[in-house]
């Protein structure tokens, strides 16, 4: 066992941290050393999450950051914004690699990450050298990291779906609409009124018309992959299932000449968990339950190019793919250990 990696997670009781710890409990080449939790230490994972009945010895312990970093090789954050940017320090001095699931180090403007998440940054000096965690976009960055920002779960829909179109410059830079649904498992574990059974289920709704904090985020990120400031409207909503992501987005063409299908299959010829279904699909998100794929479909509508593309939120929207960019940063081919299908019905 000494030449698997070795996993710290802080944060193993939220849904990212529990869905780590799922997919790493079959990784071949990762081992989870450490796996904390505040409310929870000293109790056995498999008590807490009984599907990982079998699969761990481990109990939760407390978030010790220099304990986290004589242990381990890497150190996944799966933990609310604003926990890794107070361990973050401490963890680099001490040569443990850091992948955080949260939106700490997204934003590379420290104003406007202070501005949506409503809170003082405790580590600015990081925001420039952290690694945006899209392995479509970042592999050879990621490959060097020693510090990965992994992207939000509707970002990450978002994205992929326009990488092509604004790589190649056929699309306007004004004018995107990015409609967006997610499953409720995208608000975390913790209880919330407006999160309960009876508050979602045989419903749905937009919220946060006002403006969402991923809207930064997507604008900043298309606007590199454009390479020219771009504009995304995005609005979420609430769909009544526990996880899956659909997002459909509408492009103004500058370019109708353009063969969309041919495009996105030559983007994503080498990307084994992005599937450009044929002309026509209709992806479901139940194709990718549990799953790191992303799966798109793209047509041509009068001088519209139109996207619809469908993730988990809880695997390609955050933890399997902070496992791929894992992969990636420590040499080990970027699909080991996320092969398996969805589950499906
Ligand atoms: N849910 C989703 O679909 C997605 C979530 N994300 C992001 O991933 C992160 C985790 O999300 P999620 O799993 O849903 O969150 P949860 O609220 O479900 O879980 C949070 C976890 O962090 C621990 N924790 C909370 N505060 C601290 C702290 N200050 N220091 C150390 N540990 C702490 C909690 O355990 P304890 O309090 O016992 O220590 C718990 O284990 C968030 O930043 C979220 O925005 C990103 C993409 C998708
Ligand atoms: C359904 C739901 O509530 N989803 C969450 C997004 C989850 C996510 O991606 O989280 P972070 O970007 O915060 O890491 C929301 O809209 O706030």
């Amino acid at each position: 066992m000494s030449d698997q990696l070795r996993v710290a997670i802080v944060g193993g009781t939220g849904y990212t941290g529990a869905e780590l710890l799922r997919l790493l409990a079959v990784h071949p080449q990762a081992e989870v050393v450490a796996v904390t939790s505040r409310q929870e230490s000293g109790r056995p994972v498999a008590d807490v999450f009984p599907n990982l009945r079998g699969h761990y010895a481990l109990s939760f312990s407390e978030p010790d950051m220099e304990a986290l970093a004589q242990q381990s090789d890497v150190v996944f954050f799966a933990t609310p914004h604003g926990a890794a940017m107070s361990g973050v320090a401490e963890l680099l001095r001490r040569d443990a690699r850091v992948i955080d699931l949260s939106a700490d180090f997204r934003l590379r403007d420290q104003a406007v990450w202070e501005q949506w998440y409503g809170q003082t940054h405790t580590a600015p000096e990081y925001l420039d050298e952290a690694v945006y965690g899209l392995p479509e976009l970042n592999a050879a960055s990621l490959a060097q990291a020693r510090l990965v920002a992994c992207p939000g779960c509707y970002p990450t829909a978002v994205e992929l779906a326009l990488m092509p179109l604004l790589k190649a410059g056929v699309v306007a830079s004004r004018g995107i609409i990015a409609d967006a649904k997610s499953g409720v498992s995208g608000a975390g574990r913790q209880a919330k009124l407006g999160m309960l059974f009876c508050e979602t289920a045989d419903s749905f709704a937009p919220y946060a018309s006002a403006g969402h904090r991923h809207q930064p985020e997507i604008d900043q990120i298309l606007s590199e992959m454009a390479g020219t400031p771009v504009q995304c409207l995005f609005q979420p909503h609430l769909t009544p299932q526990v996880r899956g992501i659909e997002a459909s987005i509408y492009a103004p063409l500058v370019d109708q000449q353009a063969d969309l299908q041919a495009l996105f299959e030559a983007a994503y010829a080498d990307a084994p968990f992005v599937d450009v279904m044929p002309p026509g699909s209709h992806p479901q998100t139940r194709s990718v339950r549990g799953s790191n794929m992303a799966r798109l479909a793209v047509t041509q509508r009068g001088d519209t190019a139109v996207v619809f593309s469908v993730i988990d939120n809880l695997a390609r929207g955050s933890s399997a793919q902070a496992i791929q960019c894992m992969n990636i940063m420590f040499g080990l081919d970027q699909a080991v250990g996320l092969n398996a299908p969805a589950m499906l019905p």
